[in-house]
């Protein structure tokens, strides 16, 4: 068989520590085994996925690691309410079981949950080892592979412990979507949506294009979609690797919805629903505030109605004003005691990070999401 094409997206880092996001398909097992041994460091592995991947996908990347390396697998229970410092430490309690050393490296197989985690304990893990993300979901090939923000939730907020630890490469092959729910994949494409509306017009009108294909996983669509979100994600990764400015624009949506998943119970919501219904909730309070016009809120609502994404609560959800604003004065962004939110501003593909905006139109926008969810006239 040829060998496959693939695509090689650079995450410019400074001291060295470039990264290469490979996005392909069809790799041939001696490519894919090399490919992966050239990035790990020392001659131990221990390869980490979930009880829902490891039956489809853990032999094969198992026995292409074996081929250069000696590896250890491990396999946590599936379930973002399994994203937990109790569950992380049996990672470190595996690694030390097999003997692990400083020159390892942990590869990280699965979706964002696998790969929070595995990043995460790479990062404390004697202080600090190398690691790889091998991403399976939309959501993790389009974003949470790049850019070393590891973690893990706590009951009282989303991803509230971690550290930044950038991966040593991110191993994509698309074909392993090809076993991913429709739910999912409709998940993952809610940050997509998100490149567009922060930064990227052109990828917004090409969704409004090629929604339909997206969805039916058709395989030039797919490649594209995950090639043109890496290359965002890295450029606001070289410019801000530690959110101290523009990196903070990739949580457009998410201060809402985080609140939204850790006040329904983490898993209630997957991770990109909570963000579009978040999205929708940052635009509409945008275009309460005469930041942006109707047809860009209406044009955004269609779009995430149009990837089949929730715009608003349902009539039994548990979240009210209290809850909301709970858990948004928890949230990371907060900076003297002063919450900061990213906002649509202006035509589509620009927005702006500020804790510079009109509170009474965010409680409104929440009133209003809340009135909806409870079927009151508002
Ligand atoms: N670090 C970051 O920058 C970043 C960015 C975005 C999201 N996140 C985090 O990522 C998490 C969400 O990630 P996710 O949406 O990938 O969820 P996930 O990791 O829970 O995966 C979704 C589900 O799909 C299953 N699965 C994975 N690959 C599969 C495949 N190929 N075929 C069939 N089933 C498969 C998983 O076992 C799981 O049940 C959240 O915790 C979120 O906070 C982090
Ligand atoms: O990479 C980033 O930066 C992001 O904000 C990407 C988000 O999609 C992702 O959900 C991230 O985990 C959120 O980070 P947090 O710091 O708000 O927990
Ligand atoms: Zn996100």
């Amino acid at each position: 068989m040829s060998e496959s094409t693939y695509d090689v997206v650079k995450v410019d880092l400074s001291d060295g520590r470039d990264y290469p996001i490979y996005i392909g398909t069809g790799y041939s097992e001696e490519q894919a085994a090399e490919m992966l041994s050239s990035h790990i460091e020392g001659s131990k592995a221990l390869l980490v996925t979930n009880d829902r991947i490891s039956p489809m996908y853990l032999e094969k990347y198992e026995s292409l690691i074996r081929q250069n390396k000696e590896v250890h697998t491990l396999v946590l229970p599936d379930g973002e309410e399994k994203k937990t410092m109790e569950v992380l430490q049996l990672i470190l309690d595996k690694a030390l079981e097999v003997g692990l050393d400083r020159k390892c490296t942990f590869l990280a197989l699965g979706g964002g949950v696998i790969g929070d985690m595995v990043g995460f304990a790479a990062a404390i893990y004697q202080r600090g080892v190398n690691f790889i993300q091998i991403p399976t979901t939309v959501m993790a090939m389009v974003d949470s592979s790049v850019g070393g923000k590891t973690g893990v939730n706590h009951p009282l907020g989303k991803n509230m412990i971690g550290a930044f630890h950038q991966p040593q490469c991110v191993f994509i092959d698309t074909d392993n979507l090809s076993t991913l729910p429709d739910r999912e994949l409709q998940s993952g494409i809610s940050e997509i949506i998100k490149y567009g509306l922060i930064r990227d017009a052109d990828l917004f009108e090409w969704l409004e294009e090629n929604m339909d294909s997206l969805l039916k996983r058709d395989a030039l669509a797919l490649r594209y979609a995950v090639k043109r979100s890496c290359e965002n994600k890295a450029e606001v990764v070289k410019a801000d690797e530690k959110e101290a400015g523009v990196r903070a624009t990739l949580n457009l949506g998410h201060t809402f919805g985080h609140a939204i998943e850790s006040g329904s119970g983490y898993g209630t919501w997957l991770h990109g629903e909570a963000v579009a219904i978040g999205t929708a909730m940052a635009a509409s309070m945008s275009a309460r505030m005469e930041w942006i016009d109707q047809g860009l809120l209406k044009r955004t609502y269609d779009l995430l109605e149009k990837a089949n994404l929730p715009i608003e609560l349902p009539l039994d959800s548990p979240m009210n004003q209290a809850t909301f604003l709970k858990y948004m004065a928890a949230d990371k962004k907060v900076a003297n005691g002063k919450l900061r939110l990213i906002l649509l501003k202006g035509e589509l593909g620009n927005c702006e990070f500020t804790g510079d905006f009109d509170e009474g139109a965010m409680v409104e926008t929440i009133d209003n999401f809340v009135a909806e969810c409870q079927g009151a006239a508002v």
